[in-house]
């Protein structure tokens, strides 16, 4: 992994790293922020927070004011990009397929199936790669993620749960199989076979998988995808059915932005720390 750049934070380190990444055959950019503690070298428990459509690893890490609840509680806290990057990586003119829009799928279909496997590079690559090369335990990672990473934290954690022990989202993508998002992208992604997204949408798993731990999915009101894209309801009976232990806080007058995320960032980082220290 090289080293693109570092800041002192909090205590702790804001770092980026550049590494070559066997699932996507590219160059791969993703942010880390160290706390004091592990530069002191002790193992962390460990946040991943994968971002939304046309995002890369710094909205996050620049709006997101997850930096002070992780050095305070002595977490380390991972973003990633959302997609391969580059001129020879394909890619669409709108915003939400292609580049910047990866849905932590593995592509199946052309011309995506050469570069977009953002499943294995977020669920197997990159936890495996960070636990060699930094204090990151690997018995105590969380995942959380907003909107298109929403839909990637609980995926990922149902698909995965050997790698992510605990699980929140911000405004998540509940149900692809019922959104235009879902099935433009995992359409292009994973073709016209249904049975295929089925596997990749959150209450699909929920009832199928299920998830050994608690969910939080904090949802503001006043968030203009709310209704098309989100539908947090499904996810919520889907949970009610599968008896998976959901808190679904709809919060009055908040937006998809990162004034949302930010106003309840603390709340999540203390969730994954609440249930990732043992
Ligand atoms: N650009 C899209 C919306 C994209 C969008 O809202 N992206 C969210 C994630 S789904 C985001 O985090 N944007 C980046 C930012 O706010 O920094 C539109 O115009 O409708």
């Amino acid at each position: 992994m090289q080293l693109i750049s570092n800041a002192r934070a909090f205590g702790g380190e804001q770092r980026v790293y550049r590494h070559r990444s066997s699932s996507t055959g590219t160059d791969m950019d993703v942010a880390v922020f160290l706390p004091e503690e592990a530069l002191r070298g002790e193992l962390c428990p460990t946040l991943f927070y994968l971002s939304g459509l046309t995002c890369t690893w710094e909205n996050v890490t620049v709006k997101g004011g997850a930096q002070r609840p992780a050095a305070d509680h002595g977490m380390i806290f991972i973003a990633p990009d959302t997609s391969p990057r580059g001129e020879g990586v394909a890619d669409d003119e709108a915003y939400d397929l292609g580049q910047g829009a990866g849905f932590y799928v593995n592509a199946t279909q052309e011309p995506w199936a050469a570069h977009f496997r953002m499943e294995d590079y977020v669920a197997r690559e990159l936890p495996k790669l960070l636990a060699e090369s930094l204090p990151v335990d690997a018995d105590a990672i969380g995942v959380t993620g907003h909107s298109m990473g929403g839909h990637g934290a609980l995926t990922l954690a149902m698909r995965h749960p050997d790698v992510f022990r605990s699980l929140s989202a911000f405004a998540p993508i509940t149900n692809p199989l019922d959104c235009p998002w879902g099935h433009k992208a995992l359409g292009a992604y994973l073709g016209e076979d249904r049975a295929k997204w089925a596997e990749h949408d959150a209450c699909e798993l929920a009832r199928s998988r299920g998830f050994r731990g608690d969910i939080l999915i904090d949802q503001g009101q006043a968030d203009g995808f709310l209704e098309e894209q989100l539908k947090p309801w499904a996810f919520d009976a889907a949970c009610r059915e599968a008896g998976i232990d959901l808190t679904l806080r709809l919060l009055g007058g908040y937006d998809h932005s990162y004034y949302f995320i930010s106003t309840f960032m603390e709340d999540h980082v203390a969730w994954h720390a609440q249930r990732l220290f043992g």
